[in-house]
This record gives C-alpha cells, sequence and structure tokens, in this order.
C-alpha cells in the first residue's frame, strides 16, 4: 500500500474522540506506529481492543493502534504529534502535555475553532505554551468514519513554513488520504474553525423548514463573511477556496453527518439541545461574532447565529433582520 511512503515515524495522537481515533488510524495505514492518548482510561482500553463505541461505533479499528491514559506514555519517542482534542480543550492539553514534548518534535493541530475567551486561533495558543515547536494544521472536509472506514478523502497541512508542510503531509498520505500542502497557516484555521459556524446556520435553515434556496443564499452569504474575516487575520483568498473553507463548508453545511449542521437542525426543529455531541460552532460562534463587531467587518449572519445561540433572538426575528438589511450590490 505505502511502499513508496516515508512511513515508519512514531505518530502520537492526543484525543481518543473521533477525529482522534480517525487519525490514529489513518496514520497506522500510512506505515507509522501510532499511540493514542486518551483522557478516559476505558476509552484507551476499547480502543487498544480495536473499537471506540462511543465515538465511532461500528466501525472495527484495524490492529496496531497502541492507546494508553497516560501522556508520558503517549509522547515517549514520538517523531511528530497530532492534538485531536476539542478547540477550547487544547490550551490545557498543551499544558499538560509541554513538560513530555521535547521542543523540535512538530505538533499538527487538528481541532477546528477559535478559543471562546481569547479569541486566540489555535497555532496561537501552542506558540504561546511551546515557543520554539514546529506547529502545523491539518483540516478540510473529513468526517472521522469516512476517514476510519479508509474512503477517499483529502485534506490540507498548513505551515507557516512550507517545507515543514510539505514534509508532513507526505508523511500522512496514504492510498486513500491525500494531503495537499499549505503555507497558509492562518487561513487554514479560519476556514475549519468558521465553517462550522455556516453549518450550524445551515442546519437551523433547513431544521426551520425554510427552503433549499435559503440555504444556498445563506451558504453563500455566509462565505463571503468567511473570507471577510479571513482577510482581516491575513489568510489568502485562495486558501479561503480550498479544501478547509468552501470545500469544508461544502461537506458541513449539506449534510446532517455533520455534528453542526445536526445540532442547526435541532434548533431549527425546535428540539432539545442539551447533551448533544460536540457542536464547535457553538463556542466559535460567539467569539467570531464579538471579533467581527469589534473589528467592523459586516458579519450578519455569524452575528444572528451568535444570538440565536444565546437566546437573545428566534430564528424568524434572525430571517426578517437578514432580509431586511439595506440593499446592495453582490460584491460590497
Ligand atoms: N469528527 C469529525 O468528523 C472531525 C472532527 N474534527 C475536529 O476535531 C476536534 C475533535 O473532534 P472529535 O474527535 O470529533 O470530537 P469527539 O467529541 O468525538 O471527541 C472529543 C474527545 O476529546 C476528549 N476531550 C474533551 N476535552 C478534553 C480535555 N480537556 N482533555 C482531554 N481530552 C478531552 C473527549 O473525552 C473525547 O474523547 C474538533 O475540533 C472537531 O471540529 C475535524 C475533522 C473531522
Ligand atoms: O469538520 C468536519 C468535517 O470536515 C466534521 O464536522 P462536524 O464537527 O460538524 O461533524
Amino acid at each position: 500500500m505505502s511502499e513508496a511512503l516515508p512511513g515508519g515515524r512514531r505518530i502520537a495522537v492526543l484525543g481518543g474522540g473521533a477525529w482522534g481515533t480517525a487519525l490514529a488510524q489513518a496514520m497506522l495505514r500510512a506505515c507509522h506506529s501510532v499511540t493514542l492518548w486518551a483522557r478516559d482510561a476505558e476509552m484507551a482500553d476499547a480502543i487498544r481492543k480495536r473499537a471506540n463505541p462511543r465515538y465511532l461505533p461500528g466501525i472495527v479499528l484495524d490492529a496496531g493502534i497502541e492507546a494508553t491514559s497516560s501522556l508520558a506514555e503517549a509522547l515517549k519517542g514520538a517523531d511528530c504529534v497530532l492534538a485531536v482534542t476539542p478547540a477550547q480543550s487544547l490550551r490545557q492539553v498543551l499544558n499538560e502535555a509541554k513538560p513530555y514534548l521535547a521542543p523540535a518534535i512538530p505538533v499538527v493541530l487538528c481541532a477546528k475553532g477559535i478559543e471562546r475567551n481569547s479569541g486566540a486561533l489555535l497555532s496561537t495558543i501552542a506558540g504561546e505554551i511551546l515557543p520554539g515547536t514546529p506547529i502545523a494544521a491539518l483540516s478540510g472536509p473529513s468526517f472521522a468514519t469516512d476517514v476510519a472506514k479508509g474512503l477517499p478523502t483529502a485534506v490540507v497541512v498548513a505551515a507557516r513554513e512550507e517545507s515543514l508542510a510539505a514534509e508532513l503531509a507526505a508523511l500522512f498520505s496514504a492510498r486513500n488520504l491525500r494531503c495537499y500542502s499549505s503555507d497558509d497557516l492562518v487561513g487554514v484555521e479560519i476556514g475549519g474553525a468558521l465553517k462550522n459556524v455556516f453549518a450550524l446556520a445551515a442546519g437551523a435553515v433547513a431544521g426551520a423548514g425554510l427552503g433549499a434556496s435559503a440555504q444556498a443564499a445563506m451558504v453563500t452569504r455566509g462565505f463571503v463573511e468567511l473570507r471577510r474575516i479571513g482577510a482581516a487575520f491575513g489568510a489568502k483568498p485562495e486558501t479561503l477556496m480550498g479544501l478547509s473553507g468552501l470545500g469544508d463548508l461544502m461537506l458541513t453545511c449539506s449534510s446532517a453527518q455533520s455534528r453542526n449542521f445536526a445540532y442547526g437542525l435541532a434548533l431549527g426543529r425546535g428540539e432539545a439541545l442539551a447533551g448533544r455531541p460536540l457542536a464547535e460552532g457553538v463556542p466559535t460562534a460567539a467569539i467570531a461574532a464579538r471579533l467581527a463587531a469589534e473589528q467592523g467587518i459586516d458579519a450578519p449572519i455569524i452575528s444572528a447565529v451568535a444570538a440565536i445561540l444565546e437566546g437573545a433572538i428566534t430564528i424568524g426575528e434572525a430571517v426578517s433582520m437578514l432580509m431586511t438589511r439595506p440593499l446592495k450590490t453582490e460584491n460590497d
């Protein structure tokens, strides 16, 4: 399968959820040895027995993924670390991992979100906690179940140094996982973080029965907001047109397989929201709305999503607010 690939590295995966487990499986398929860290010892136990019944029910994992609830054990001798816990826990997890991390070992950020309290991108958090550590991000349209099953998937690996991004993309690629590389770390992060907010909105439009036309309009105008905020962060426009921006927007705004879309669907239908699976767009909507307001960026869909989530307005009120804004040219 991967004879031509570099392979043979020791990869530590931090996070025993759906994406951590799927990426561990993908790394194994790229011929690396993989140790996954799960906070919960029972989860580590299950993964060692080739299953993750809570987050990837029904999927039998390939033999060979090591799993542990000890960070020291997971990180010992690692050549590369994938950080795959939710965005809001990254700071805590990196602080806990720091004593066991050798400085030259790359850390690849695989979560999608913006820190709720600080507005920091995940690479900023990693840079603060691990100065001198090479930082990269992996993002793009990729449902964990698809990757865990080995379905063909393309993602982008970004780092400020193109050579690091290219090296990691080569390391991670295998027959069914094609990794492109990019030197636009911020652009890749922004695309992955903000698409979740629009997936919530798309789900809410579907759940409220507003129609396919409304959904297409919302996603298109949402993409305009994504590009405006991306530009403010210094993202390259072409990155946002790529896998991590437009690509992931297409995936998650059109499928109830997306937990963000499914959360929005429940919201639109007026169903209970407590206890639902992780929806990264919820904290990201709040902070993205605040950042846009502070920087004078016009982002009415993001602010509507944030206001609906905090219970300040209803979906009906958001729709009438969005539909009655002053008319303007499309490209303003
Ligand atoms: N599931 C998917 O299809 C994809 C997910 N992602 C991103 O990956 C990130 C993780 O998502 P999933 O693994 O799907 O979520 P998940 O809900 O399936 O699993 C999250 C895991 O993180 C653990 N966790 C939570 N807080 C923690 C903490 N403070 N310390 C240690 N462990 C902690 C949980 O116990 C759980 O094992 C998210 O940012 C998500 O947007 C990205 C691409 C695909
Ligand atoms: O990011 C994802 C696919 O690219 C997964 O999306 P959800 O977190 O909405 O399930």
